[in-house]
């Protein structure tokens, strides 16, 4: 059986992962999607598709399961979303969330859709991790270690902080 896994990953941190372990022992393949693979660059994305691809293979590559990983850009219409992530991705037979509008549109589209109790919310959540970065405070103990060097091989930290400098509305465009 194969599974499919979205997010934006912005960063892929320890609750991803352990969303991740949990799927790994339902099926033999797992499809994770990197989501609004279009976005970079603002304090809500910071980072490429691309970088996040490294995050996210590095992060699961010990785990006992084939994966793929697939960005998948945004459309502004929710009502061929499915279609389109259906396109760009292996066949895969469940898709994994607890994100509501992901569930709805699977749903919707009559895929089956598993969800997992939150991990960890009150300090495993991307906002929380890039504000933390932004302001100096420990984020490194809350993601794998392999995102930790993604992170410090593109100098994420200092571009998030840069982009919250600059952007306090957080969705500008960063331009140096
Ligand atoms: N701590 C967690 N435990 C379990 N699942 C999680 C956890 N954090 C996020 N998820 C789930 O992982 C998927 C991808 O989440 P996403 O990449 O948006 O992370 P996030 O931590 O919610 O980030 P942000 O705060 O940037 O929106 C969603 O289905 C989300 O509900
Ligand atoms: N219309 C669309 O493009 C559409 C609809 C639903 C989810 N998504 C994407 O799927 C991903 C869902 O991941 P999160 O659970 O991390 O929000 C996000 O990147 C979100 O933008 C896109």
């Amino acid at each position: 059986m194969r599974g499919f896994y979205i997010g934006r990953y912005q960063p892929f941190h320890d609750g991803h992962r352990h969303m991740v372990e949990e799927i790994a022992a339902d099926v033999d393949e797992l499809v994770l999607g990197i989501g609004s693979a279009g976005d970079s660059h603002t304090t809500r994305n910071p980072f490429t598709a691309g970088e996040r691809v490294m995050m996210v293979t590095k992060a699961v590559e010990d785990l006992d399961v084939t994966t793929y990983v697939v960005p998948i850009e945004d459309l502004d219409r929710n009502s061929v979303w499915v279609g389109h992530v259906q396109s760009m991705t292996p066949r895969f037979d469940v898709a994994y969330s607890n994100n509501p509008l992901v569930v709805r549109l699977f749903e919707e589209a009559g895929v089956e859709v598993r969800g997992s109790p939150m991990f960890r919310r009150d300090v495993l959540e991307g906002t929380e991790l890039r504000e933390r970065m932004i302001h100096g405070r420990d984020w490194e103990a809350l993601v794998p270690e392999t995102v930790v060097d993604v992170i410090e091989e593109i100098d994420g930290v200092e571009r998030i902080r840069r982009i919250a400098e600059t952007d306090a509305n957080s969705e500008t465009p960063f331009d140096a």
